[in-house]
């Protein structure tokens, strides 16, 4: 499969990051936003200044608030935008792909009216048309601001179709950006979206001033939440052990420049969920997860009990100190997944 034209879809930290990468690397990259100021102001800075400061864009890095010259032709469309706007802005693009286009997703989320992941919603939202378009993601501990940065980073690419998978990548892979192949699509896409979650508990633990005993414990038994609704939504287990899952979370709870900790952090520290979210200008889907992923667990039967108590801290008032109580008070039991 050769790629010669990228489209990237959301022109915030992570859009702008990936495009930079592949730009940098020589490929054409059209870099598409819903706000048509914002895209002016990228054309006339050649800089993300609102979400990726100090990286000045590549020759091959276009712009354009325009989704039909955005992914026109192009065999390759990596979407960004956040999970509640995925589904409409699938919906604009998918008349306009190309027969065969790779879909990868790089957002990491599920959507909260559906429990989709975001291959989901693009397989329900694409009429049998016989366009066989090839939906896949990428994900992984990395730090947008990090990967502009070219600090080395290791993530993993999962299609069904091997072919797919080993194109993109070939095409994301640098030698700072090193990119794994999988094919366990819903294993990587769970892992991304559900890390979040946990980054949440592991703020509000630091908000509260626990200890690193603390963190450990909160992370070892949210990997193994993780993993109870990844397999049972039909991830492979090692998937979890993974760049995508393990990774992941380890650099999403215990790193500084993850917004979903910093929210955590703001919640254990006394702030309501809504002063948290006020201070931040950029997304943090963990909030929404959690809110797809309690009714998921609850359709599955999944007994996630670090995802119940953010759940209840979030959006029934709980004091966070409680809710670590609770968890300490639960009955004692064999530790296993
Ligand atoms: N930043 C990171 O380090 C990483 C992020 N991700 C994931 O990438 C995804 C995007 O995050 P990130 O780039 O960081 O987010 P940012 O907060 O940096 O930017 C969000 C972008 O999405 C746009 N946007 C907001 N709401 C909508 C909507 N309803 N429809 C279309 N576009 C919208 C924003 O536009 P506007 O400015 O107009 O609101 C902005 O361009 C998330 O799922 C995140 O979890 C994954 C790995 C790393
Ligand atoms: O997913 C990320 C890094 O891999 C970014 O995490 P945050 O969205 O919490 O900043």
């Amino acid at each position: 499969m050769k790629i010669n034209r990228i489209a990237m879809i959301g022109a915030g930290s992570w859009g702008t990051a990936l495009a930079l990468l592949l730009t940098r690397q020589g490929y054409p990259v059209t870099l598409w936003d819903r706000d048509v100021d914002h895209i002016r102001q990228l054309a006339k800075d050649r800089e993300n200044k609102r979400y990726q400061a100090g990286h000045p864009f590549p020759e091959t890095l276009q712009v354009s608030d325009n989704l039909e010259a955005a992914v026109k032709g192009v065999e390759c469309v990596v979407m960004v935008v956040p999970s509640h706007g995925f589904r409409e802005v699938y919906r604009q693009l998918y008349p306009m792909l190309m027969p065969g286009a790779l879909l990868v997703s790089a957002t990491k989320g599920i959507e909260i009216e559906s429990g989709q992941t975001m291959t989901g919603i693009m397989r329900q939202e694409t009429p049998n048309d016989g366009k066989h378009l090839h939906f896949g993601v990428l994900s992984g501990p990395s730090f947008a601001a990090e990967v502009a940065d070219r600090q080395p980073t290791a993530v993993t690419v999962a299609f069904a179709d091997t072919d797919a998978a080993k194109a993109v990548q070939h095409l994301f892979s640098t030698d700072t950006f090193r990119v794994y192949s999988s094919d366990d699509v819903i294993g990587l896409e769970i892992s991304g979206a559900i890390k979040n979650v946990i980054a949440i508990a592991a703020g509000i633990c630091d908000g509260l001033h626990y200890g690193l005993n603390t963190r450990a414990a909160l992370m070892t038994r949210g990997l193994a939440e993780i993993t109870r609704l990844g397999v049972a939504m039909g991830g492979q287990p090692q998937t979890f052990a993974g760049l995508g899952g393990m990774g992941d979370l380890v650099l999403t709870c215990t790193g500084n420049l993850s917004r979903n900790r910093t929210v955590g952090l703001k919640l254990g520290s006394g702030l309501t969920l809504d002063q948290a979210l006020s201070e931040m200008k950029m997304v943090a889907e963990g909030v929404k997860t959690t809110k797809s992923c309690f009714q998921l667990a609850k359709t599955l039967g999944v007994e996630m009990p670090i995802l119940e108590q953010v759940y209840q801290v979030l959006y029934e008032d709980k004091q966070c100190a409680d809710a670590v109580r609770e968890l300490f008070q639960r009955d004692l039991k064999q530790e296993s997944l």
